[in-house]
């Protein structure tokens, strides 16, 4: 039985891994449901990516002692369906502009267009999925279980049985094929992260938002799941917003790279990336490759510290 039971209810609530009031907005926050009612009529059709137009951003915190400002005057477009990664010191914001994306955070100037229109929360229920740096796998769930988390909440038309084939195909595509009973305790960190991968693009979000999901993984893992990424992406028309501070990530697995100034970020530049695909272990020894990832790595170290 894989319903959202009164147990997933209580220790979601306590799981304290993502910052909600509720089992639904716990739900939502893999989702981007964010509290709402999903919608009941959706099937798990391929839903066509929206095209993302960023436009003057800047984003501000007031604290107790004073103004923060994280984004400062950040505009690019996203194509539909692309995957667009974002690198950039600590602190520059990028965490902040995924929140925006997601329509959790309100910018304090500027807009965000999906499909020509301004974002809203209302825009994005149902629509977006997240990958954090760690898994936030449900304990008490198998991986099977775990997987079908977000269909259950945000794919209600679904029957059970569709959810579970679903769900076996991804885990079949994720190399996780005999592991659908495993509970998380019983996976490595690489397994738990393709879980939570699947469970993100199981529910075939428009958009899918990532941020450092790699960060914890040895090095040798890492480079396996980026390429299993980018097999289960091709499978989606999903619109991808990953974040990383490993530039050779970014360059395999993104069409587009935005490199951000130390804070306030900004945009230091727009890289279009055109190695084409399928992009394996020979892409990353390419001399091409590799003089793209030192001109970004030259961006970064050798630009002086934007001041406020
Ligand atoms: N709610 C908040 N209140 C005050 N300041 C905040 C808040 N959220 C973020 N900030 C500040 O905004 C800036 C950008 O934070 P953000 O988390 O977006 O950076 P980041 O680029 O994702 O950093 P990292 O690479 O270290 O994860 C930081 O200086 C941070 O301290």
């Amino acid at each position: 039985m894989t319903q959202i039971t009164v147990r997933d209810h209580i220790l979601l609530s306590q799981s304290g891994g993502v910052n909600a009031k509720s089992c639904r907005r716990q739900c939502g926050a893999f989702v981007g449901t964010f509290g709402s009612q999903p919608d009941r009529s959706v099937r798990p059709v391929m839903s066509k990516a929206p095209g993302i137009s960023i436009k003057n951003l800047s984003v501000s915190f007031r604290t107790k002692t004073s103004t923060v400002t994280a984004l400062d005057d950040v505009s690019f477009d996203i194509a539909p369906g692309s995957f667009l990664s974002i690198v950039g010191p600590s602190g520059c914001g990028k965490t902040t502009l995924l929140k925006i994306l997601s329509g959790v955070l309100q910018p304090t100037s500027g807009t965000v267009l999906f499909d020509g229109e301004p974002l809203s929360r209302l825009k994005t229920q149902g629509q977006v999925g997240y990958v954090f740096q760690r898994p936030l796998l449900l304990p008490w769930r198998t991986t099977l279980d775990n997987v079908m988390l977000t269909m259950e909440v945000a794919r209600r038309g679904m029957s059970r049985a569709e959810r579970e084939a679903e769900a076996r195909r991804w885990l079949k595509i994720a190399g996780l094929q005999g592991f659908e009973e495993r509970f998380p305790h019983e996976l490595s960190g690489g397994m738990q992260q393709r879980v939570s991968i699947c469970r993100a693009l199981a529910f075939q979000p428009r958009i899918l938002l990532m941020d450092e999901p790699f960060a914890a993984l040895d090095e040798i893992t890492r480079e396996t799941l980026q390429e299993e990424l980018l097999l289960l992406w091709a499978q989606t028309e999903t619109t991808v917003v990953f974040i990383t501070h490993s530039i050779p990530e970014a360059v395999l697995l993104s069409e587009q790279i935005v490199v951000m100034s130390a804070r306030p970020g900004r945009v230091l530049e727009r890289i279009p990336v055109p190695f084409e695909r399928p992009r394996t272990e020979e892409t990353r020894e390419r001399p091409e490759f590799l003089a793209l990832a030192s001109h970004i790595r030259g961006l970064l170290r050798h630009r002086d510290p934007v001041t406020a």
